[in-house]
């Protein structure tokens, strides 16, 4: 694709904001920091210690020889980085901006979230396990996924053979965009799907419901392939916010929570002033 991320995914960045030439030159960008990371990492490559990701595709790069340009090849790693770093950041910290645009403007649920921080963590480090003792703040953070959206329209998939769904026929071959928006506001799943309710994920004792239509992480056999290493992120990062700082908006500052639009949907710009705890 050599940087065009343009002709490479029309349908998706067609709402990106910059220009053409503009989003081109990010994406150059990040391919050069790319190549340079693998570059240094190659000159350094130590088979019997093999430190991430890069390393391991080194490796089988080497084992590949004398056939290097089968599928270990340096665009083919350019490309699955490429697809990692924008897959994984973007999504988790855009998630994480929506949770605390909402916790400044929930102050209610904002501090339910921090006396159950208190209860079962205290003072130490947030740690995955302590995730099943805390309904409450996961249910807030799947309430963050859902009401923040942030890909509403997925990724654009394409029919491999003709199908008939729900009485329609689509053809081979034809794009299909699957609207997550409609199943995460869907009211007949969701007792209150435009407002931010934690409430859509707890039973009436408190206790952690799941809900088949969440799905902020699409579905299927080409559903996040991140899916469990962003939930814990977003659970690590969540509770060590709160349990640090109290989140407020700044005296006469209106929240509003219309999304924006980007790679993924982000909220607006605010400002935000984050009081630290202790
Ligand atoms: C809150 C965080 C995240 C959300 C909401 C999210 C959401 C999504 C969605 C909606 C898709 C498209 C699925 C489809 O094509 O039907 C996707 C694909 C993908 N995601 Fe995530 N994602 C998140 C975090 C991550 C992380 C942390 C990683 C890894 C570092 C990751 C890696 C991927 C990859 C590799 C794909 C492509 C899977 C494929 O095409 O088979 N994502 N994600």
């Amino acid at each position: 694709m050599d940087g065009d991320l343009y002709n490479a995914f029309p349908s998706l960045v067609r709402w990106l904001p910059g220009s053409h030439r503009e989003v081109n030159a990010n994406i150059r960008e990040m391919h050069t920091f790319i190549r340079e990371t693998f570059t240094k990492q190659r000159n350094q490559l130590d088979v019997s210690d093999q430190r991430n990701f890069i390393d391991v595709f080194l490796v089988k790069q080497k084992e590949e020889k004398p056939n290097p340009e089968l599928y270990f090849n340096d665009t083919n790693l350019t490309v699955v980085l490429t697809d990692l770093y924008t897959a994984g950041m973007e999504s988790t910290s855009t998630t994480l901006q929506w949770g605390l645009l909402l916790m400044m403007k929930y102050p209610q649920i904002q501090k339910n979230v921090q006396k159950e921080i208190e209860k079962v963590i205290g003072s130490g480090e947030p740690r995955l396990i302590h995730r099943k003792e805390m309904p409450y703040t996961d249910a807030v953070i799947h309430e963050i996924q859902r009401f923040g959206n942030i890909a509403p329209t997925s990724v654009p998939h394409s029919t491999t053979q003709d199908v008939t769904f729900k009485g329609f026929f689509i053809p081979k071959g034809t794009q299909v965009i699957p609207l997550l928006y409609s199943v995460l506001r869907d009211k007949e799943h969701f007792e209150k799907p435009e407002e931010f309710y934690p409430q859509h994920f707890l039973d009436s004792e408190g206790n952690f419901v799941k809900n088949e239509a969440f799905i902020p992480f699409s579905a299927g056999k080409r559903s996040c392939a991140g899916e469990t290493l962003a939930k814990m992120e977003l659970f690590i990062f969540f509770t060590t916010l709160l349990q640090n700082f109290t989140f407020q908006a700044p005296p006469g500052a209106k929240l509003d929570l219309t999304g924006a639009a980007g790679l993924t949907t982000p909220p607006l710009k605010h400002e935000i002033c984050a009081i630290p705890r202790n």
